[in-house]
């Protein structure tokens, strides 16, 4: 039976879809096994994950790290084999034995690790929707070129997904003629009912305190800025060969309508259920089956009602920028990343407010003239410029904000 199990590689192990990651492969011991897991910093989580779960491997990104966490493993008896440094995520990532890969890193860094899954033909289980922003049509090619396998497990692209299937279902990035339009769905964030006067004093802790979902720091404050809206309507546009204008964003407050796809004979399909990552984690591990998640039945009762409204445009201007970088394509969705991680780490540091966040972006933007995204050292430029520039404009903005 072991010699059929799947082996997954668990990029990002150490953080929130990494962790829900772990709780589903653990309950399906006779179907998945974890053959690698990798951590920037938490290194006293990895060595727990490490101890419980006995990978093949484990990356250490950050050199100074890896000696103590080497002599520590083997002290606790675990043969997992330590590889060290970023070049080390690529390598287990297109690992000859490995079959499936979670994209699980956040933002910019989990770029070449989930490019060099693609072109090594894995099951991607992609939730680093960054990478995909950033480069875009070279991605989806070198999934093609690859003979890889996409598995959207953002929420709400896993939702679309599923909407999707069925007769006629196509595989990801291969555009259907008979979608009408996507509607994404946006819980509007920590900062839904927040006067915009009093945006400007909000705090890390309280951007970081989303209402419905457990996540990581930088996607916290993306979904109270909206930009992580503006990130997934560009990620739609490319894992659903669909131009911006077929894709719609909608407030709907309590997450439980993870998105939505209309067809021309009018029907709407929609993918409901309890606010948990394990959800759409499980959908892609399993696809084209379905497996347990340990996600508890959504009670309708007890929901009682659905709500749904537009997003303010005014209040939260980076889903705006967002749409244009679409439209622009090119060099332009990295930009509009590469400025926003700069931006959204600066307010975490308390170095900028959160209004600043999308006039840094838009600042950056302004001076961008956007250039085709033809090759990946293209698309590397492009951020590189981005986060020089938008270091300069935080600059500028510390200047305002003292
Ligand atoms: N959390 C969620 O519910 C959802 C997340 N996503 C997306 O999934 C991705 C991960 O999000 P989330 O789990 O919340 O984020 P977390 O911050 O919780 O975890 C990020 C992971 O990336 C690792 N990491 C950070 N920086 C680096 C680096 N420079 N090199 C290598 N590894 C690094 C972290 O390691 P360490 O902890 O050891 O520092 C950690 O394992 C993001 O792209 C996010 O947008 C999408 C939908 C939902
Ligand atoms: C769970 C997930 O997929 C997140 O991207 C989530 O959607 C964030 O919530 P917002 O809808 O507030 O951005
Ligand atoms: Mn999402």
């Amino acid at each position: 039976m072991s010699a059929a199990r799947m082996k997954v590689a668990v990029l990002g192990s150490t953080g929130s879809i990494g962790l829900s990651t772990l709780d589903v492969l653990a309950r399906h011991p006779d179907r998945f096994e974890v053959f690698a897991l990798t951590a920037h910093s938490n290194i006293a989580r990895l060595r727990e994950q490490c101890l419980a779960h006995r990978p093949q491997f484990a990356v250490v990104v950050d050199a100074a790290a890896a000696a103590k966490f080497t002599s520590e493993l083997q002290a606790s008896g675990c043969t997992t084999r330590v590889l060290v440094g970023e070049a080390a995520l690529s390598e287990v990532a297109a690992h000859e034995q490995v079959d499936a890969v979670m994209a699980a890193i956040v933002g910019a860094a989990g770029l070449r690790s989930s490019l060099a899954a693609a072109r090594a033909g894995k099951r991607i289980m992609l939730a680093n929707k960054e990478a995909l922003v950033m480069s875009g049509p070279l991605f989806m090619q070198a999934v093609r070129d690859g003979g890889a396998t996409l598995l959207p497990v953002d929420s709400e692209h896993n939702a679309v997904f599923q909407c999707m299937s069925g007769p006629g279902a196509t595989q990801a990035g291969v555009t259907r003629s008979d979608v009408r339009r996507v509607l994404l769905t946006a819980s509007g964030g920590p900062f839904l009912r927040t006067p915009a006067s009093a945006l400007v004093a909000v705090t890390p802790e309280q951007a970081c305190k989303h209402p419905r979902w457990v996540m990581g720091r930088k996607i916290s404050v993306d979904s109270a800025t909206l930009m992580n809206k503006g990130l997934e309507l560009i990620e739609a546009c490319l894992l659903f060969a669909l131009p911006p204008a077929q894709v719609e964003v909608v407030v709907h407050p309590q997450s439980i309508v993870h998105s939505l796809v209309e067809y021309i004979d009018g029907s709407m399909l929609a993918q409901l259920g309890n606010p948990d990552m394990r959800t759409p984690i499980a959908h892609a591990l399993g696809w084209p089956e379905r497996i347990a998640s340990g996600v508890e039945s959504l009670d309708i009762l007890r929901a009682a009602r659905l709500d749904f409204e537009a997003p303010d445009a005014t209040r939260f201007p980076c889903l705006r920028l967002a749409r244009s970088a679409a439209e622009a394509g090119g060099t332009a969705p990295a930009v509009l990343n590469a400025a926003n991680e700069v931006a959204v780490e600066a307010f975490l540091q308390r170095r900028l407010s959160f209004l600043e966040i999308p006039e840094v972006i838009e600042r950056v933007l302004a001076r961008h003239p956007t250039l085709p995204a033809s090759s990946l050292d293209d698309v590397l430029s492009a951020d590189d410029w981005a986060r020089r520039e938008a270091q300069a404009a935080l600059t500028a903005a510390a200047g305002v904000c003292a």
